[in-house]
């Protein structure tokens, strides 16, 4: 088992198994108002209404956590999406596992986690039940919109690693 994480530019196909990168580069668009808009459609879904839950919208202000960074949890929603895009344009890492279903075998195995790196310009929409860290920011008090759920029941579930299955990585050059 490996305790570091490598990480990877975010792009649409390899953020594919975990959910959706939010970002208009290379993506499709059509015109829209009279000629002076793009509209960049559907880029994600949200999916909030299992057990009666709703959508909201929120605003994370976050800051760096201390590098080289100690992975001691990973978090999952098994009841909803949640969606992250940046607001004021910085870098941000990404950390997510693809459920297996299995949550000793997602403790354990580190090589479900990969590790991405968002260029500042990218959101993402976490998938229903995928394994990820909670927000990482790179800059001092970022701000990111949330498009999560809200509603019943427990939309939170948390893997702690021991200390010998904790990953460690350093502080990446903000650069992409
Ligand atoms: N707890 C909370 O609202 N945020 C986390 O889910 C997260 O992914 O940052
Ligand atoms: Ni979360």
């Amino acid at each position: 088992m490996t305790n570091t994480i490598t990480l990877e530019p975010l792009t649409a196909a390899a953020f594919k198994p975990y959910g959706d990168v939010i970002a208009t580069a290379d993506r499709d668009y059509f015109m829209i108002n009279n000629g002076s808009t793009r509209r960049y459609h559907q880029l994600a879904n949200v999916d909030t209404e299992t057990e009666g839950g709703s959508t909201i919208i929120s605003i994370f202000q976050a800051t760096p956590l201390a590098y080289p960074l100690s992975v001691s949890m990973m978090e999952r929603h098994p009841l909803g999406s949640q969606a992250f895009i940046p607001l004021l344009g910085n870098a941000y890492l990404i950390l997510v596992a693809a459920p297996t279903g299995d949550l000793e075998q997602d403790r354990l195995d580190s090589q479900t986690i990969r590790g991405f790196i968002s260029d500042g310009s990218q959101g993402v929409n976490y998938h229903k039940g995928v394994w990820h860290h909670p927000i990482l920011a790179l800059s001092d008090q970022d701000q990111f919109l949330i498009v999560d759920r809200a509603g019943p029941g427990n939309n939170c579930e948390e893997v702690h690693f021991t200390d010998a299955e904790k990953r460690i990585f350093a502080k990446p050059a903000c650069s992409v």
